[in-house]
């Protein structure tokens, strides 16, 4: 069955009633103002609440699924057909998924892949994840589109039994992601050493065994393609809790400083590591940042951050580079954007997208700092900007000779 069982009601549709439940259906996405979006479940039986974004890119649903980022978020895919590869041991941002459930177009069929080892629909079960597909996801988008990224609930029942009302006033009872600091939920509890590089074919993933610089990852929720473009790069990387202090950074004697990506809002992330990196940035020891670490790093300066509306979500995100005036096909996942006019005087704005004219990276003219918006690290999406972990790296040699 190819055709969405049923679909939502008409944004701002409160008023109107939802539309009844269709024969065979066994999940819905229920929205926080009532609108319902019937389906068949995959996955685990179960509810999950979150805010529902979505993402445009074509490949690459494990390593989105898995990306600690999405913490708190149900993921609609736009791609209508998912899962169709399978699902990998090797193809993981982290071991735990933190995202909350899936929105597909397609039923899952069954995989056809060379290095698929389990469906998805199984790994999404074993990972506790609920799932609805046979949704119109055009709509859902084009909701998002128009109203914001609304919060909702996914609820799988085997035997289609559903409570609609209690439901939605589940979905209008939960927070939001403003004022929600996630990053705490995802880190890690303890430092541990990282030397694994990034994945080629024939060979897997690689060892770093002959480091040149050591950098000190903080971890908001990192995902670990971060770390392999790192080890790569030709450094040692040692990866410390979310809450690590400057001192705890610097006890490790870094070369570099890196601050990861990670869920949540950066405003409510703040009180922890906004003065560690305001520390670390005393101290002189370069330091780069990923999305989340970029919004950090902002805060850290004085700047400001502001919620967006939809997001950028996807594998396919123009962004120029102002100092080199070359434009990069990137890959995104935030919601979250720092506000340029905000930033003080030593602060260079760096990159910016070419969607929507937002921030997408800075870099302080008295300090060896910079950080971008986007995901260099692909995982999924195209490698155009690789280079910044060399720029990172080449920071680190410079600053080096400079003591
Ligand atoms: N990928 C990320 O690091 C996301 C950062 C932040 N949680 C946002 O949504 O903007």
């Amino acid at each position: 069955m190819t055709t969405p069982s049923s679909t939502g009601a008409a944004p701002g549709a409160g008023t109107r009633p939802a539309p009844a439940q269709p024969a065979g259906a066994t999940a819905a996405l229920v929205l926080a103002d009532g609108a319902v979006f019937w389906g068949r479940g995959v996955g685990a039986a179960g509810m999950a609440v979150g805010e529902v974004c979505f993402n445009t890119s074509m490949t690459g649903y494990q390593e989105i699924i898995t990306d600690p980022s999405y913490a708190g978020q149900i993921i609609t895919f736009t791609f209508p057909h998912i899962g169709n590869t399978g699902t990998n041991d090797e193809d993981i941002e982290t071991v735990t998924p933190a995202a909350r459930a899936v929105v597909l177009r397609q039923d899952i069929t069954d995989p056809a892949n060379w290095r698929a080892s389990r469906p998805l629909d199984a790994w999404l079960k074993s990972h506790n994840l609920p799932g609805v597909c046979g949704v119109d996801t055009r709509q859902v988008t084009r909701r998002i589109r128009d109203g914001g990224a609304p919060n909702g609930l996914v609820v799988h029942a085997p035997d289609g039994r559903f409570d609609i009302p209690a439901l939605v006033r589940e979905a209008g009872a939960w927070p939001g992601l403003e004022g929600m600091d996630l990053a705490l939920e995802v880190s890690t509890r303890q430092t541990y050493g990282w030397d694994e590089s990034v994945w080629s074919l024939g060979h897997g993933y690689g060892r770093q065994a002959d480091p040149q610089y050591h950098v000190v990852a903080v971890d908001y929720g990192a995902k670990r393609n971060i770390l392999r473009c790192l080890a790569n790069a030709g450094c040692k990387v040692t990866v410390v809790p979310a809450t690590a202090t400057a001192e705890d950074i610097l006890r490790h004697k870094p070369d570099g400083v890196f601050l990861s990506n990670g869920p949540g809002d950066p405003a409510a992330t703040g009180e922890y590591a906004v003065p560690a990196i305001q520390g670390v940035l005393a101290s002189g020891v370069p330091l780069f940042g990923i999305c989340l670490g970029h919004q950090m790093l902002a805060l850290a300066v004085g700047g400001k951050t502001a919620k967006m509306a939809r997001g950028h979500r996807g594998a396919n995100q123009p962004v120029k580079d102002l100092t080199t005036g070359k434009v990069e096909i990137t890959s995104q996942n935030h919601g979250f954007v720092v506000m340029p006019e905000t930033l003080p005087k030593n602060v260079e704005v760096t990159h910016v997208s070419l969607f929507d004219g937002s921030n997408e990276g800075l870099r302080l003219t008295d300090k060896p700092a910079f950080s971008v918006q986007y995901h260099p690290e692909a995982s999924p999406g195209p490698t155009d900007s690789h280079y910044l972990f060399d720029r990172f790296v080449d920071m680190i040699a410079a600053h080096k000779k400079t003591k």
